[in-house]
């Protein structure tokens, strides 16, 4: 199903459950700030909406999506306790092929950490042929790939916490 036809903020449909056994963090690129910064709102309001207190929560920035492999790498190399870690960046496409590194390199990278470490490591990245799609999705009439991202990490604690 397209981002067209399901917003990303809408979670009634679904149960959610409570985050507050669980420590968060957040990596968040740089480029194309006014997107991220709306992302990475969105992932907050979220998780503090859904049980997580906030000193549970540590938010570090990196240049552009690129690191944010590097990033969530470092983070769990250095905090065993953190439970999950959501990734948020925005990859618009220019005039050359360096979308498409980035955004495999990232989507590759992040998958990587993420069964390395044993924890879940969530694709909150827009990768988008236009402005207008990113804020779109970043707040705009398709909801917040921040809130959805603040979902994922939320529900994959928990499913980690299970087992
Ligand atoms: N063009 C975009 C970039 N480019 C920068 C790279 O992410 C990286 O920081 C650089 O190649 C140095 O390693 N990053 C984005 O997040 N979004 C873009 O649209
Ligand atoms: C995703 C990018 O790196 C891109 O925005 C850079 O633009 P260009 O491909 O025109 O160099």
């Amino acid at each position: 199903m397209s981002t067209q036809l399901k917003n990303l903020s809408d979670f009634s449909h679904t149960t959610v459950p409570s985050g507050a056994n669980y420590k968060f963090g957040i990596i968040v690129a740089e480029w194309n700030a006014e997107i991220t910064g709306a992302l990475y709102n969105g992932a907050l309001k979220t998780l503090l909406a859904n049980g997580v207190v906030e000193e549970n929560i540590i938010s570090l920035p990196v240049p552009g999506s690129f690191e944010l492999t590097g990033g969530a790498e470092i983070l769990l190399s250095k905090r065993s306790n953190i439970d999950a870690v959501i990734c948020l960046g925005c990859v618009i496409q220019g005039d050359t092929k360096h979308f498409d590194f980035i955004c495999d390199a990232v989507a590759q990278g992040i998958t990587n950490v993420g069964i390395k470490y044993s924890k879940p490591v969530i694709f909150g990245v827009l990768t988008t042929n236009n402005l207008e799609q990113a804020q779109d999705r970043a707040g705009g009439k398709h909801g917040n790939k921040g809130d959805e991202a603040a979902i994922t990490a939320i529900k994959m604690a928990n499913f980690s916490a299970q087992i």
